[in-house]
């Protein structure tokens, strides 16, 4: 039973050192100090329970996306919950739609991710009140109230509301299999741990043997500063890892067009299932051009963590421009507009898998996969989450 007033807001910065390690680094990000935006709703309600959400941002950062939490607050303090939750895709429409702070938008940048955190917390503010993991609130919950969470606004011409629909009445046939098989086996993932950019041959070598013998199967490692390093860190970890297990590259945005197709094809011979965010996440059409050379080296392009929300994914997917699909738990809009993608990628027939290279990613990506497997895609076919 949903219930209570929002009482209160509040925002802390919270920053790991991250960077002192090279944790988390990669050829854009030399200096990454994992940090977030952590939201803290709480109602009236008195039952104890307060809502948390995050958004993942790099150090200072933080402040600015903070001062944007602050801006936003009044759009949800003094309501109560149950009217948002039964409007939900009213409340996402009124947070972007901001008159004065949607002119530093719209949709995208420091105040979508402040919406992300907000949202985020309301989604578990719910989740909480109804005694549910949030994947299983999203399992449970009927395809009519599931959809009147979505914003339609700018992906109809991709994504009717009713070809939404159809798509989650087909994903209920052997739902309840997939639930229990979820519940048993879990969702497979893949690491990015040993090989971050800033890491040195040897703790690359020495994170890749402890990764192995802890049973992992699909491995990440960073490229895109120098191409030299490169062969030699592929080489290295290939000869670990052998030819059967699955080996990804992520460049971070680091190239322009012709240039990733020209580095990427020097690294083929290490067998990459995908190139990640080759060049600028905003370049739809040099997406594309580099999925259509690379193809013939059954090499696939995967983007997403910097996606800034529905309309982009709408058209990468429209253009043919990625083969796997990444999406963000805080840097599009919340739950909300990650349903909307999901359906898309359905519709597409592209696999998700979500980004999750970040502090608390893993935790909140994990309830979006596991929601779009039993509910959605139905597929675990080149599908994997984010391990970090
Ligand atoms: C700065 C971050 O660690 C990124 O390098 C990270 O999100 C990465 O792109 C990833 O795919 O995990
Ligand atoms: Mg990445």
């Amino acid at each position: 039973m949903v219930r209570g007033r929002i009482s209160r807001l509040s925002v802390r910065d919270v920053r790991f050192p991250t960077s002192l390690g090279g944790h988390g680094s990669d050829a854009m990000h030399t200096d990454p100090d994992y940090s977030a935006a952590y939201v803290i709703i709480e109602t009236d309600a008195e039952d104890g329970l307060k809502g948390y959400g995050i958004t993942f941002t790099l150090g200072k950062g933080t402040e600015v996306v903070v001062c944007a939490v602050n801006a936003l607050a009044h759009h949800v303090l003094n309501k109560n919950l149950r009217d948002i939750v039964n409007d939900f895709r009213g409340i996402y429409r009124q947070l972007t739609s901001d008159g004065q702070l949607r002119w530093i938008g719209p949709e995208k940048g420091v105040v979508h991710l402040a919406t992300a955190a907000i949202l985020n917390a309301l989604w578990d503010l719910w989740a909480k009140q109804e005694g549910k993991p949030l994947w299983k609130l999203l399992v449970d919950m009927d395809p009519k109230t599931l959809l009147s969470c979505i914003d339609f606004r700018y992906i109809s011409d991709a994504l009717t509301e009713e070809e939404a629909y159809e798509i989650l009445q087909k994903g209920q046939a052997g739902n309840k299999e997939r639930e229990v098989q979820m519940l048993a086996h879990g969702y497979p993932a893949y690491t990015t741990s040993c090989a971050w950019l800033g890491y040195s041959d040897n703790t690359l070598k020495q994170l890749c043997s402890v990764a192995l013998r802890d049973g992992w199967t699909r491995f990440k490692v960073k490229v895109g500063a120098d191409l030299q390093d490169d062969i030699r860190r592929c080489r290295l970890i290939r000869d670990m890892i052998g030819p059967e297990k699955t080996l990804m590259m992520d460049a971070n945005q680091r190239w322009d067009v012709p240039e990733a197709v020209e580095w990427v094809s020097k690294l083929a011979e290490f067998k990459p299932l995908w190139i990640e965010e080759p060049t600028s996440p905003d370049d739809i059409l040099g997406h594309a051009a580099i999925s259509k050379a690379l193809a013939p080296l059954g090499i696939g392009v995967a983007t997403g963590e910097q996606c800034h929300n529905r309309v982009i994914f709408k058209q990468l997917l429209q253009a043919n421009a990625l083969q796997f699909l990444q999406i963000d738990s805080c840097r599009l809009g919340s739950v909300n507009e990650n349903l909307s993608v999901l359906l898309m990628a359905q519709k597409f027939g592209i696999p998700v898998c979500p980004h999750a290279g970040g502090v608390g990613l893993c935790e909140l990506v994990q309830h979006l996969i596991i929601f779009d497997y039993i509910s959605v895609s139905a597929s675990l076919t080149n599908s994997s989450c984010f391990q970090d």
